[in-house]
């Protein structure tokens, strides 16, 4: 049985498989805001997401992912920390068994319930794949959703779920604007980290927003609704698929704001 989040395969026994679990740059952290670096040089994040490219929904057996075509500039992330172009492919949400837990990344130690990751890679090299081993090859943007009022641009991402409720089950996904889930304000932390899950790469330029966006208690029971396990195995419930945070190991966070 290959990783996942349970007590047998979850991210206590990642090292055994994958050594650079214990690395020196590894996600996710716990942000502590006050020893965060501001940097007035950090330019402004600019997203340009073209709805055209989104292609599908997947759930993978741990989160559940939107795949967008990235054979184009259409949908990319620019400024921000990062120098040059890196292109939108796909983006997942990290979650908890019950709403006082669930993100990856925790700001002064407190969890959020939940984490949007929007998953980029660097034009320099020829593909995701190139990009994923390189140590500027990615950038993920990381949004916190924080328990209150139901948001609508949600909506349409939870009502697909139905349709992939069990592992490996995918369906069409179309003209989706993933711009419409950040928050107002783009504010950041950035720091040099690494994929949460295995084969947890160190290629990972982390832009972590400041300002969460809003999810209901009854759209969080939605997520939770997923399964990890595939059709006819015992039913697994989705949920609690976060890593919990690494050591600094003195790495330096920015911030792009005062
Ligand atoms: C490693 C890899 C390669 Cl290479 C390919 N590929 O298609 O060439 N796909 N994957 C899988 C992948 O993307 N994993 C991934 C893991 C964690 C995160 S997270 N939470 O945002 O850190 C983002 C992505
Ligand atoms: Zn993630």
């Amino acid at each position: 049985h290959g990783w996942g989040y349970g007590p047998a395969n979850g991210p206590e026994t990642w090292g055994e498989e994958f050594p650079v679990a214990n690395g020196p740059r590894q996600s996710p952290i716990d942000i502590i805001p006050k020893d965060a670096q501001y940097t007035p040089s950090l330019k402004a994040l600019k997203l340009k997401y073209d709805p055209s490219n989104s292609r599908g929904i997947l759930n993978n057996g741990h989160s559940f992912q939107v795949d967008f075509e990235d054979d184009g500039d259409t949908s990319t992330l620019t400024g921000g920390p990062i120098s040059g172009t890196y292109r939108l492919k796909q983006f997942h949400f990290h979650w908890g068994a019950s709403d006082d837990r669930g993100s990856e990344h925790t700001v002064n130690g407190i969890k959020f319930p939940c984490e949007l990751h929007l998953v980029h890679w660097n034009t320099k090299y020829p593909s995701f794949g190139e990009a994923a081993s390189q140590p500027d090859g990615l950038a993920v943007v990381g949004v916190f959703l924080k328990i209150g009022a139901a948001n609508p641009r949600l909506q349409k991402v939870l009502d697909a779920l139905d349709a992939i409720k069990t592992k490996g089950k995918q369906t069409t996904f179309a003209n989706f604007d993933a711009k419409t889930l950040l928050p107002s304000c783009l504010g950041y932390w950035t720091y040099d980290g690494s994929l949460t899950t295995p084969p947890l790469l160190e290629s990972v330029t982390w832009i972590v927003l400041k300002e969460p966006i809003s999810v209901s208690p009854a759209q969080m029971a939605r997520f939770r609704g997923l399964l990890f396990s595939g059709d006819g195995e015992a039913p697994c419930c989705m949920m609690d698929n976060y890593r919990p945070p690494q050591p600094l190991k003195g790495r330096q966070v920015r911030a792009s704001f005062k």
